[in-house]
């Protein structure tokens, strides 16, 4: 951990695979038959490891030391936070891959602004470096490549790489959601500590979070796999059909952080339930500063009163979050190429809006 504190804020990549074989039929069990030594040897490279694992019939989800794994048949989630090498895991994966028979169609990378940047190894304290190594990384059929850094009002940036071997038109693929919250309500957040002399297990104690948190409650039909840390942390992994869902807190006074991911199905209807789901995971945090993104590929919901995609999203995430108090403070969007649009929102809570965002 970085002497000034826990590094809450995620890095978030996600590799989508195809056969490499055309004509290869579709993917059965592809990814999921990782060995479990090439998972550690990426996991060993990122610097973080496995602390509990789960799956159903469509994907495996592991709770990491540092966040959290996804495994489905052609596509992998890896997010990890703290000071951990995440692009490290590219190179392996990739290898890994290829020994299944399967090839890189997509990569797509995220962050947001870091709390404690000067702590960050090589080459994640620049984005520039981040981009270098990615571009360097991954093959060169993924040649539709962008970077951008989308702005804030305030020092807010959210950080998107993406390569891809085409720039659209494949099949709509699942819209992704991540939020990120700082500023915890510290009555909320000090439900993340343990007990003293607690001896149940993580996964108990995990459990019991889950419940007095209001957690449980976001996707009422998740399978939820949580673990609890010590003294204090908290992961959660929800598994629902081919929706996953996940949290992860840093309760710590003066760098408290709590994020939620959740994708769903390639469809409106699973994007305006997942949209909806936002409101449930911010309310269990009550933050002063929260962001949104949305990555979303062909037709996500269209709200009446809008004029394309971006604005319906901005608009869903708007209603979703306002009646918690959060006043919608900057929209950004972005479109890359193969990976769709990205959206980019900041809200801050009404009354500490302009400490935040005018300083
Ligand atoms: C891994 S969890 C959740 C990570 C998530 N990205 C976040 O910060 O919200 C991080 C929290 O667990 C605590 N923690 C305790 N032991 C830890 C460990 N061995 N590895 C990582 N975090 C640990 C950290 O101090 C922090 O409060």
């Amino acid at each position: 951990m970085a002497s000034s504190g826990f590094e809450g804020f995620e890095k978030r990549l996600e590799l989508v695979f195809t056969h490499a074989v055309v004509g290869g039929g579709g993917l059965q069990h592809g990814l999921r038959l990782l060995p479990v030594e090439a998972l550690r040897e990426a996991l060993d490279a990122v610097q973080c490891a496995v602390v509990s694992a789960a799956g159903n019939a469509v994907f495996d989800a592991y709770v990491l030391s540092e966040s959290s794994l996804f495994l489905y048949p052609s596509r992998v989630i890896l997010k990890t936070c703290g000071t951990t090498r995440l692009l490290r895991a590219v190179p392996v994966l990739l290898r890994a891959a290829g020994e299944l028979g399967l090839c890189l169609r997509s990569c797509r990378y995220s962050r947001g602004s870091y709390l404690f940047p000067e702590a960050q190894p090589f080459p994640h304290a620049d984005f520039a470096d981040e981009v270098r190594y990615l571009d360097g990384a991954v093959p060169g059929e993924l040649r539709f490549r962008r970077s951008a850094v989308m702005p804030s009002r305030g020092s807010h940036r959210w950080h998107v790489y993406s390569a891809s071997t085409s720039d659209g038109g494949d099949a709509p693929q699942p819209t992704v959601i991540e939020v990120c919250m700082t500023e915890l309500d510290r009555t909320l957040a000090a439900q993340f500590y343990q007990r003293p002399g607690d001896a149940r297990t993580s996964h108990a104690i995990g459990d019991e979070m889950t419940a007095a948190s209001g957690i449980g409650g976001v996707n009422p039909r998740s399978l939820v796999c949580a673990y609890a840390f010590a003294p204090c942390g908290y992961s959660m992994n929800g598994l629902d059909g081919a929706r996953y869902a996940t949290v992860h807190v840093t309760p710590e006074d003066g760098h408290s952080y709590a994020s939620y991911e959740c994708a769903g199905d390639a469809d409106s209807d699973s994007d305006a339930g997942a949209l909806a789901s936002i409101r449930r995971a911010v309310a269990a945090f009550r933050p002063a500063v929260v962001s949104v993104s949305v990555c979303y590929t062909g037709a996500v919901l269209l709200l009446p009163n809008t004029t394309d995609a971006a604005s319906s999203v901005w608009a869903a995430v708007a209603r979703a979050l306002e009646p918690l108090g959060l006043a919608c403070q900057s929209e950004a969007a972005d479109d890359l190429p193969g990976a769709g649009t990205v959206t980019y929102q900041t809200f801050t809570a009404a009354a500490c809006s302009d400490r935040h965002e005018n300083p």
